[in-house]
Formats: structure tokens, C-alpha cells, sequence
């Protein structure tokens, strides 16, 4: 019989465990960790007298992987998104509609896809570097990487370039969306003059996008994914609406953005931050850049810099919590956990268990590789999230992290500045919609690779 009160996280009276929405700092992701360890995987925090329920650790990974799509929905959970971008989006898409969305985004994010986007990505980069010169300070972390990124996701996805306002304008669409999913910000936030200036900029972006594309026709040498979602047709041969078409182009930029910059930054502050590392790093970057611009095999072949991408998205999960929507009930050890309400998934807590990963706060590049691959664990590793709704695009992701880190280590060779900065993050800031570095985060270039030589 199921008599069990979920337990309820210790707090302060009047305001609870505040903690739980608190700005600036990673004590959340500590409280999650520690009510973990104190009540097991399913309990409640509250906060100004209103109660989540915390689902955390490898067992609530697990619970979304093998039961989630039988209680678990998102549509209910991203309500805002859907109100704001449309029914079609892929976030807020259940069961066929969901699987159908999904074979479509596969075919422009699978690994053929990602082949093509390798050389174009890097391009894209060198053409940032080229203008650093020797010794110059660069702020990675908010100046260089976001526009980095940005462009390159337009320049091989969409075949565009967009400019670097367009950063401003998606981090501020994110941000208050995420913020008002997770009520953090009230539904007001949405009418805010600053929130419809960027939203109708970048609406309107994807229209002129498409409508050029249809009368251009193709524009490089092999389709984008413009021209992909023109031509591409569902299983009962239709070819797809003017707003599916539209719902697909804005996520494949507003997912990839904050998230790979940001995990790119805490990737190369790792590596120069690891002496050794970076030592084995650069050997296993140059080995192919004095030769040539890499492709996919040659980033799949580079063990070392894989291993730290890796630990870096263990380390630094920017997508820590997300949530869910309990459709139907489900009985959860002696708990049973009634439909109608909305779950908070810690899906980060596991990589912080040093039953899973020994030695957690440690960067171990090696944990990955075999005979370790503690990843593998059940429920272990869980960046991306799990179950059907686990990220689209991170297998793109994690060849990004690894070519953006790749060009910069290898033509400027760069040092942190100063040498001895320790990097801190924060959660929740007012501009960011995932976690971010507090302050800036500067490196200092050493050399300079000449372009020509790597044309
Ligand atoms: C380090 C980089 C990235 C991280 C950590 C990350 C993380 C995530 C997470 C945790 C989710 C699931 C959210 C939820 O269901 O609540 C997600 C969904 C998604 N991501 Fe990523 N992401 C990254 C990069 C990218 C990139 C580069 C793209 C595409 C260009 C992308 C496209 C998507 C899409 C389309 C979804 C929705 C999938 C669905 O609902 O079926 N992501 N991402």
C-alpha cells in the first residue's frame, strides 16, 4: 500500500527553501544534491508557501527514460512556448506528432547532416579569429563565443549570417521564456515591449528567410535546411505547412545558441585551466591542424578533447533541471505521485555522485573512456536530458564544443587572463537563460596561425 508523504526539503519559515529560486549563485544545484543524499530521489521544496516536487538523481533519469513517456507530457509543462511559437514546436509535441517532428529535425541534425557541417563551422571561426591579433585580451565568454556560435549554426544550417545583435535579441527571447515557464517571471513579462521588439525580429527574420529561399531556390552546393524543410515531405506525402516550417527554424538557433557558447567557454577555461591536459590536448589538435582543416572523422579520432568536452558538460550542465507535466499517476517507490501537477526533473544531480563518478568535482578526462565509461552508467550522464524528448542536436553539440575549442587552442594558443583566474558561475542570471559565468572571462592569444596556411 502507498502511504508514504513525499518528504519535504528543510527551510526557513515564511519564505521555505528560497534557495530554490534564488539568482547569482549555484547553491541550487547544491540543495538539489543534498535532499537528494537526505530524503532520496523524490521529494518536495517550497517555496513562499508553494510546493514543487523534485524528482533527482539517476533514478529519476532512469524513470524518464524507461516509464516517462506512459505518465510524463511537455506540452503542459512548456505551455508558454506553445502560446509563443506555435503548436508545432517540438518542445511542446507529445507522442506521434512528437515522433513525427523528430524524424524530420534527425534528418538535418544526424550524422551525414553534421559531415557537412564540420568545415563550414570552422570557417566561420577562423573568420572570427583572424582578427585577434598577438596578445591581445579577448573576452570569451559574453563578446566572443555567443557570435561565434551563432554564426555558426546560421552559416551551415541555414546558409545566412546574421548579426551580432541577433545574440542580444535570442538571449532576451530565451531568457523571459525560460523564465516564465519556470515562474520566475509572471505571464507580464511576455507583453513587455523589449520581449515583442525581439520576438517580431526574429519572426520576422525566419519569414524573409523562407520567402527569399522559395524564390531563389537553393543556394550552395547541397541542400541546407531551408531547403530541406521546403521539399521534405510526411508519410502521407504532404509536404509541410508554412508554420511547421517556420516552428523548426528558431529552435535550431535558440536551442544551440546560449547552450554550446556557454558550454564552449567552460570547455576552454578547463583546458587551460589543466596544464596536462592542455599538453595533450594541442598535440592531439595540431597532429591534424598542421596538416589540414579536420573533418568529422578527424574531430570523432581527437580521445583527449572528446574526454574534456565530456567532463565539461558533466561539470558545467547548463541544463540542470527541467520539467514535466504528469499526465497520468505513477507510483514511485512507496509514493505515489497523482496526475495534474508539474514535476521538476534534476537530471544534473547524478553527475555529482561520487557512487556514479568517483571524485566528482574533479576534471577527469579519462572517465570515459574504456574500461571506466562511468557515463554508461544507468541514469549517469545526463547533459542532454533523457527519454524522447533528449536533445536533437547533441550529437552536433558535442562535435561543436570540440572544433570551437579545437581552432582557438590551436591558432592562438591562448593563456588565461590573468594566469591565475578562477572561473565562477551563476545560475539564473537576469541576461542569460542558462548558467553563465559571473563577471568576464578573458584569455590572452600567444600566437597567431597564419590563415593562408590553414586554407
Ligand atoms: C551543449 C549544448 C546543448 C545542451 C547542453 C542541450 C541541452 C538540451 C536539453 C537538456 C534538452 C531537453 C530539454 C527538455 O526536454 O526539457 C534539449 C532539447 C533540444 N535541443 Fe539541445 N542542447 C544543446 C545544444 C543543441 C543544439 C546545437 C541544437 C540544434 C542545433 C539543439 C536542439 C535541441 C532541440 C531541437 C531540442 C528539443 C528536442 C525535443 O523536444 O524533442 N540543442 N537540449
Amino acid at each position: 500500500m502507498l502511504t508514504k508523504e513525499i518528504p519535504v526539503a528543510k527551510g526557513l519559515p515564511l519564505i521555505g527553501n528560497l534557495v530554490f529560486l534564488s539568482k547569482n549563485n549555484r547553491k541550487f544545484e547544491q540543495f538539489c544534491i543534498e535532499n537528494y543524499r537526505k530524503l532520496g530521489p523524490l521529494y518536495k521544496a517550497c517555496v513562499l508557501g508553494k510546493e514543487f516536487k523534485i524528482f533527482a538523481g539517476p533514478e529519476a533519469n532512469m524513470f524518464v527514460t524507461q516509464q516517462g513517456i506512459h505518465h510524463l507530457t511537455t506540452r503542459e509543462a512548456f505551455m508558454v512556448m506553445e502560446k509563443e511559437f506555435g503548436e508545432n514546436t517540438i518542445m511542446v509535441l507529445d507522442g506521434d506528432s512528437h515522433r513525427r517532428s523528430r524524424k524530420i529535425v534527425d534528418q538535418f541534425l544526424n550524422a551525414a547532416a553534421i559531415a557537412q557541417y564540420v568545415n563550414p563551422m570552422i570557417q566561420v571561426t577562423l573568420n572570427f579569429i583572424k582578427d585577434w591579433q598577438i596578445g591581445q585580451r579577448i573576452e570569451l565568454f559574453h563578446a566572443a563565443l555567443p557570435k561565434i556560435i551563432l554564426n555558426q549554426l546560421s552559416s551551415a544550417l541555414l546558409s545566412c549570417t546574421l548579426t551580432d545583435d541577433f545574440v542580444e535579441d535570442i538571449y532576451i527571447c530565451i531568457s523571459t521564456l525560460l523564465k516564465v515557464t519556470s515562474e520566475q517571471k509572471g505571464e507580464s513579462a511576455l507583453r513587455k515591449p523589449t520581449y515583442l521588439k525581439v520576438k517580431n525580429r526574429m519572426l520576422t527574420f525566419v519569414k524573409q528567410l523562407v520567402d527569399e529561399r522559395r524564390k531563389t531556390g537553393q543556394v550552395t552546393d547541397s541542400p541546407d535546411v531551408v531547403d530541406f524543410l521546403l521539399s521534405v515531405k510526411d508519410d502521407d506525402g504532404q509536404l509541410l505547412t508554412e508554420e511547421e516550417i517556420f516552428s523548426y527554424i528558431p529552435i535550431i538557433i535558440a536551442a544551440g545558441l546560449d547552450t554550446v557558447a556557454h558550454t564552449s567557454a567552460f570547455l576552454i577555461y578547463e583546458i587551460l585551466k589543466h596544464p596536462e591536459i592542455y599538453q595533450q590536448v594541442m598535440a592531439e589538435v595540431s597532429a591534424v591542424f598542421d596538416n589540414r582543416i579536420p573533418d568529422l572523422e578527424d574531430m570523432k579520432n581527437m580521445k583527449v578533447l572528446r574526454g574534456a568536452a565530456m567532463e565539461t558538460l558533466r561539470l558545467h550542465p547548463v541544463v540542470f533541471m527541467t520539467q514535466r507535466y504528469v499526465q497520468h499517476p505513477f507510483d514511485y517507490q512507496d509514493y505515489r505521485v497523482e496526475s495534474g501537477q508539474i514535476m521538476y526533473f534534476a537530471s544534473g544531480v547524478s553527475h555529482f555522485l561520487p557512487e556514479l563518478f568517483p571524485n566528482p568535482y574533479t576534471f577527469d578526462v579519462e572517465r570515459y573512456a574504456p574500461p571506466r565509461e562511468e557515463h554508461k552508467q544507468p541514469g549517469a550522464f545526463a547533459p542532454f536530458f533523457l527519454g524522447p524528448h533528449r536533445c536533437a542536436g547533441a550529437r552536433l553539440a558535442e562535435i561543436q564544443l570540440m572544433l570551437t575549442a579545437a581552432t582557438i587552442l590551436y591558432t592562438v594558443q591562448p593563456q588565461l587572463d590573468p594566469p591565475n583566474y578562477t572561473m565562477k558561475t551563476a545560475l539564473y542570471t537576469e541576461e542569460s537563460p542558462t548558467l553563465a559565468v559571473k563577471g568576464n572571462f578573458y584569455i590572452k592569444t600567444r600566437r597567431k596561425i597564419p590563415l593562408s596556411s590553414l586554407a
